[in-house]
């Protein structure tokens, strides 16, 4: 994974598309040119079982035709099992060393971090990247921590400058360019593409702003 694939990092599952079918989201984000695409099935709402695996297939085909990498969160089974092109894990999943050994060094290993401490551990854990926040208030993540600001993300791209950062939290059009001076790589979001009612414009246009500012190098 290079750190420009970061740029416009979209996540999405079938609990955050509202009517809309996630399918047609997901290639709507796809022709529009998310950089990333990650899978998270997850909440009271969420598919479960063979639905979830047919779901995950059919995602996991459309970023293909789009020649867009596809990411799983949590699921590092469902992950090995449809061959996806890495996972993303948080600090309550498994220990990040066990998973990078059970997915192997060629899948993408993300990891969440909400500390300076839980940045280095993810770097000893062989992360290719990590997602920071929330940045912003988000209501696409029930249990998430208190919005933290672009801090972390500053003391990170400080004190590792090699290692990719994501931002991610109540990210839109408005605060994007803000995440990358602070010095993350890219941006991830749900809700800014999802609950769009042109998930093509609204990708538009995030990459048109994101490609005005330059992280600060
Ligand atoms: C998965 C996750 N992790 C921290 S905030 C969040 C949800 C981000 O969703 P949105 O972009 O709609 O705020
Ligand atoms: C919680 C998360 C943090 N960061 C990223 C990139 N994905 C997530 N699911
Ligand atoms: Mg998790």
């Amino acid at each position: 994974m290079n750190r420009e694939q970061l740029q416009l990092y979209f996540i999405m599952g079938s609990q955050n598309v509202e009517e809309h079918d996630p399918i047609v989201v997901l290639e709507e984000a796809l022709r529009g040119g998310i950089t990333l695409f990650q899978f998270r099935e997850k909440g009271e709402n969420a598919l479960t079982g063979e639905d979830k695996i047919n779901f995950a297939k059919a995602c996991k085909a459309l970023c293909k035709k789009y020649n867009v990498p596809f990411i799983i969160n949590d699921d590092v089974n469902l992950a090995i099992a449809l061959d996806a092109d890495g996972v993303h894990v948080g600090q309550d999943d498994a220990n990040a060393i066990a998973i990078r050994e059970k997915i192997g060094l060629d899948k993408i290993l993300g990891v969440s971090t909400h500390s300076l401490t839980e940045v280095t551990a993810a770097i000893n854990a062989g992360a290719d990247y990590v997602g920071i926040g929330p940045v912003y208030a988000t209501t696409s993540k029930s249990d998430a921590n208190s919005p933290a600001g672009t801090i972390l993300i500053e003391q990170t791209a400080a004190t590792y400058p090699s290692l990719p950062i994501v931002g991610i939290g109540g990210i839109t059009i408005d605060n994007c360019q803000t995440v990358i001076r602070a010095g993350a790589d890219g941006v991830s979001l749900i809700s800014a593409i999802a609950t769009h009612e042109e998930p093509f414009v609204a990708t538009r246009q995030l990459l048109h702003v994101l490609q005005q500012v330059a992280k600060i190098s």
